[in-house]
């Protein structure tokens, strides 16, 4: 494994965030009603457009306009599966990358089985989860509880290293970027690895930040380049988060501070209070 040098990630980032204030990608987010609306404003806090349909009927039509799509198997239902897969088979056809959040896979086989079915059908440029959800994906002895992330699962500073390379044989294997979200977030193609220790654990306590993490970097996925987008969304996401925890009073305003938080941060910001863990 391999860590790009500072200035390649620099300019990375600011080509990314230069992409997205141009041409205000259109995202198609194709997700569950428990966190859809702050999927939705999350898209548009950042200078992106977001689109939710999930009609299967209308999936594929709408998704042809899309930058990205971006699908969450949160709540899963038939008619949102089917969308997906019409969706995802458009979007093959046009080169638009793909990024699916594997929420759940850890505690249910008919999430398992249509993740691993999809990622094996339509290759998404970004497979995203908790570490348990990542680990249920790549085989290993999962401890997710419903939708949440085990204790278990957390990835540290200590343990970065190994799930780097767990994590990596199986992104490697699919020719994607895995992100793993947790107090350490985990974004590695098999050959670069980065660990991203912003953040706080109030996320955690927010339902949906991990969705909402989800969409952001398909925002900046873009400007085609996903393992910075990973990387970046990941640590904007953390920073917004540490800066939303300093001022709020409980979890009604650490929500709006959040957005508040993300849609103004900045790349001198990221910059300045990034925590990467870098393999080298
Ligand atoms: N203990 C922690 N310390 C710091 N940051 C954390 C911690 N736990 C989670 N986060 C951050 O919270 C965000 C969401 O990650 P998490 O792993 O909780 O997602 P999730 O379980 O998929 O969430 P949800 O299912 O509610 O959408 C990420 O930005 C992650 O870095
Ligand atoms: C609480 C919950 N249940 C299904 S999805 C979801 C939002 C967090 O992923």
């Amino acid at each position: 494994m391999k860590m790009e040098n500072e200035n390649n990630l620099y300019e990375s980032f600011a080509s990314i965030l230069r992409h997205v204030e141009e041409t205000k990608p259109l995202i198609h987010c194709i997700t569950h009603p428990i966190t859809m609306n702050d999927c939705a404003n999350l898209v548009l806090a950042v200078g992106a457009s977001p689109n939710m349909a999930s009609h299967p009927e209308e999936a594929a039509e709408f998704v042809s306009l899309a930058s990205v799509l971006a699908v969450n198997l949160g709540n899963i239902a038939d008619d949102r599966m089917e969308g997906m897969q019409r969706a995802a088979a458009r979007a093959n056809e046009l080169g638009i990358p793909i990024l699916i959040d594997a929420v759940g896979v850890s505690c249910s086989t008919l999430r398992r089985r249509f993740a691993h079915d999809f990622i094996e059908a339509y290759h998404p440029a970004v497979i995203k989860g908790n570490s348990s959800e990542i680990r249920a994906l790549c085989g290993l002895d999962s401890h997710g509880s419903g939708v949440d992330a085990g204790a278990a699962d957390a990835v540290t500073a200590d343990t970065f290293a190994a799930a780097a390379g767990e994590f990596g044989a199986y992104a490697a294997a699919h020719r994607a970027v895995v992100l793993a979200s947790g107090p350490v977030d985990v974004v590695t193609d098999g050959v670069r690895a980065c660990g991203i220790a912003n953040g706080t654990p109030v996320l955690a306590k927010l339902t949906g930040t991990g969705c909402m993490l989800g969409v952001l970097t398909a925002v900046y996925m873009s400007a085609h380049k996903p393992w910075h987008a990973a990387v970046l969304a990941a640590a904007a996401m953390g920073i917004a988060g540490e800066q939303a925890a300093q001022e709020a009073k409980g979890m009604g305003s650490f929500h709006v501070g959040l957005f508040d938080a993300i849609s103004n941060v900045t790349l001198a910001d990221i910059w300045k209070e990034k925590r990467f863990l870098l393999i080298q």
